[in-house]
């Protein structure tokens, strides 16, 4: 690992748990020790509850999505969207999940029929583009099949740009945001951003006498809103849930694919893991059909994703701000607005929390050992009332793609194939990739059973 990992782990050997930096002008607080964590996430919440908004000077919207929204406003539409992610709402986002995993099949079937490695960083993110586009955004695409789809490309361009050198100087010198986002719409994210923007505004117009058979999210946000008008003194806009199906996007579809990604290359390198895996599947679906409501049950599967969301945390930090006029934090006063950037990576691969942490080990998140850990030492999607509204959806979506998938093949390492673990790139503050992409190969088992 090198460039901003390596810089992060230098600096807390030697500053320590808890060191402050500039971004900037802005500054912040990179912070390691689990229970000042605990205090920041969930004892103290309410004086660090708001996220600070560092792409808000370029993309204006993030302010009215559900990441970037502060204080009251955050609390009453998250009140609005928590029962949008419940269980019971995910059984229908299902179908699209399953019909896209059929979808992933035949394009997986067609390479192991050639004999051919697969990039399946390339593909699980074609796979969850396409699913956050039906789900999230109402907007028909087709990457699985079609690599040049043009809602793929754009939205990989997008992503490209959402931490480039702009950004970076909108960071640094907050003054020229509002000439940056004057020319944000003629980069590829203002593009794609503006051509969503106009199919959503389209869509809820149509939803006003018109409701799919099966609701996506945006008819979901939609009916919630309608559902709580008596309750809250807030009514969600259209501008509101517009902007958090564009955020949905930002935050759901990376992390997802990069966790799917990481977990079939780990079972590629662990023959032994992946076999007591398919296993148990196995045992839970005999006839070969992945029943969408016992999918919750397999113990071994949630153990092997979190360990792959341990060892590669799509998220490798994330930020609050100090948002009282001073915070006490442990034996620190910090001042308003003060960045405190959680140091997801740096903890789940500090030793004194997980033994051997580059140890691929899934046995770690066995109910008995589980209760030893201390509560924030697992932090892929975050922690107390601000943590990941997404978690079930992603975990759905994962779990319903590998046991699929599992089924049928066996993932095996290729030529190409790193042994483990790949060489990882940190991207500042976004995520961590695999350099050379993560390559697999498949069998089928019907030839090898
Ligand atoms: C493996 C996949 C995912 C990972 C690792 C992940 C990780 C995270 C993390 C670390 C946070 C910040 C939590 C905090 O501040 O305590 C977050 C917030 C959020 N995530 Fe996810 N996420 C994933 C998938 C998704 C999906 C699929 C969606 C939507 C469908 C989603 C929507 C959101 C939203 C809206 C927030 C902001 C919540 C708020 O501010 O109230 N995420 N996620």
């Amino acid at each position: 690992m090198d460039n901003v990992g390596e810089c992060i782990s230098k600096w807390r050997k030697e500053y320590g748990d808890a060191f402050g930096y500039y971004w900037g002008t802005v500054p912040h607080i990179m912070l390691s020790d689990l229970d000042l964590v605990k205090e920041v996430l969930v004892s103290d919440f309410n004086s660090y509850r708001n996220r600070n908004n560092q792409l808000s000077t370029q993309y204006p919207e993030f302010s009215m999505a559900l990441q970037g929204l502060k204080d009251e406003e955050w609390k009453q539409v998250r009140s609005i969207l928590t029962p949008v992610f419940t269980l019971s709402k995910m059984k229908h986002l299902s179908k699209f999940m399953a019909d896209c995993t059929e979808r992933l099949r035949e394009v997986l079937e067609n390479s192991r029929e050639k004999n051919e490695s697969i990039n399946i960083h390339e593909l699980f993110a074609r796979f969850t583009s396409e699913i956050i586009s039906m789900t999230a955004l109402a907007t028909e695409t087709h990457p699985i099949k079609n690599p040049l789809d043009w809602f793929y490309v754009n939205v990989t361009k997008m992503f490209q740009g959402t931490m480039n050198s702009v950004t970076m100087l909108a960071i640094y010198f907050p003054l020229i945001g509002p000439l940056i986002a004057y020319l944000t719409p003629f980069t590829p994210f203002g593009r794609i951003k503006g051509s969503i923007r106009k199919k959503l505004v389209s869509e809820i117009s149509r939803r006003k006498t018109w409701r799919p058979s099966i609701p996506d999210l945006v008819q979901l946000m939609l009916e919630a809103r309608e559902s709580d008008k008596e309750k809250l003194t807030f009514y969600l806009s259209d501008n509101h849930v517009i902007a958090s199906s564009i955020f949905v996007l930002l935050g759901g579809y990376e992390t997802t694919s990069n966790a799917l990604a990481y977990t079939a290359y780990c079972l590629a390198v662990f023959p032994e893991i992946q076999d007591k895996l398919y296993d148990e599947i196995k045992e839970s679906f005999p006839d070969g059909k992945v029943d969408l409501g016992r999918i919750h049950h397999i113990k071994y599967l949630d153990q092997v994703i979190n360990e792959t969301l341990r060892i590669f945390p799509p998220s490798p930090s994330f930020r609050r701000e100090v948002t009282v006029d001073e915070a006490k934090l442990g034996p620190y006063r910090l001042p308003r607005d003060t960045v405190i950037e959680i140091n997801v990576f740096g903890i789940h691969h500090d030793p004194n929390i997980w033994p051997d942490p580059w140890k691929f080990d899934p046995s770690r998140f066995e109910l008995e050992s589980k209760l030893k850990h201390h509560p924030m030492a697992w932090l892929p999607f975050g922690a107390g009332p601000r943590n990941c509204i997404g978690t079930r959806f992603a975990l759905n979506e994962i779990k319903i793609c590998l046991s699929k998938l599992l089924l049928q093949y066996r993932f095996i390492p290729s030529d190409k194939t790193e042994s483990f673990p790949p060489k990882l790139d940190m991207l500042p503050a976004t995520r961590v990739e695999p350099r050379h992409g993560l390559w697999i190969k498949l069998e089928k088992r019907e030839d090898i059973n």
